[in-house]
């Protein structure tokens, strides 16, 4: 019988060999990031671009052996930790385990959040945040047409949308979606994504099978 002797502690001494060549490519990544960060005091423009992190998730996701769906969550982490190179975010959200998992699957870890028991006192206290997190309900369609947010990015967790809202427009790019809320006939919202440019308020509302819509913004898709 052949006996197969693999040496453990010499492979773990590549794997230690790599992590070390990762550690000294993020804190690379750290510097060019801080730079951006620098030119953005400067411009005064926002420092989360969700379409810009779409971006590089799709270029990246389509890796032959690694999915889109492994690269996003270490890259989400990744782009977090250099993010807070240039600030760390700030974002109101409701004190649910979901809203947190969304929270995590936007931004990632380096982000500050402040829990709010309700919708209301978390809209009433949009503006102490950078972001507030909000799943989509009635009440919530309902708040949002009071304040002057916009949708920068929508996911979705166990069928529940999550709206990270803010004071930033997205940019009018190929990858961008908007999305409107439409009542049903039950008086519920129900989403309706469009791809594409958009030109609100110019957007032609017939495609909207005649409905009265509400427009809620764009977001980035990968
Ligand atoms: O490209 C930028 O605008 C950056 O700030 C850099 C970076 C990144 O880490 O790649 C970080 C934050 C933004 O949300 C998008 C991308």
């Amino acid at each position: 019988m052949v006996k197969i002797t693999y040496n453990l502690s010499k492979i773990r001494e590549e794997i230690d060999k790599i992590d070390k060549e990762i550690v000294n490519l993020i804190k690379e990544r750290i510097k060019l990031v801080s730079k951006v960060g620098e030119i953005k005091a400067d411009t005064r423009e926002r420092i989360y671009v969700p379409e810009r992190e779409a971006e590089i998730f799709s270029t990246l996701g389509k890796n032959e052996n690694l999915s889109i769906e492994t690269i996003k969550p270490i890259f989400t982490e990744i782009i977090s930790t250099c993010r807070a190179f240039e600030d760390i975010l700030s974002v109101g959200i409701l004190n649910s385990k979901n809203s947190l998992l969304a929270l995590k699957e936007f931004l990632g870890s380096q982000v500050n959040y402040t829990f709010f028991s309700n919708l209301e006192n978390l809209f009433f206290n949009w503006n102490k945040f950078d972001y507030i997190l909000t799943p989509i309900s009635n009440e919530m369609i309902d708040l949002f047409q009071n304040f002057s947010l916009t949708t920068v990015n929508i996911l979705t967790i166990e069928k529940e949308h999550f709206f990270l809202l803010g004071k930033y427009e997205n940019s009018n790019r190929e990858n961008i979606t908007s999305i409107f809320a439409l009542k049903n006939n039950e008086n519920r919202y129900y989403l309706e994504f469009i791809s594409g440019h958009y030109s609100y308020p110019n957007f032609n509302i017939s495609r909207i099978k005649n409905q009265n819509y509400i427009f809620l913004g764009t977001f980035p898709k990968i």
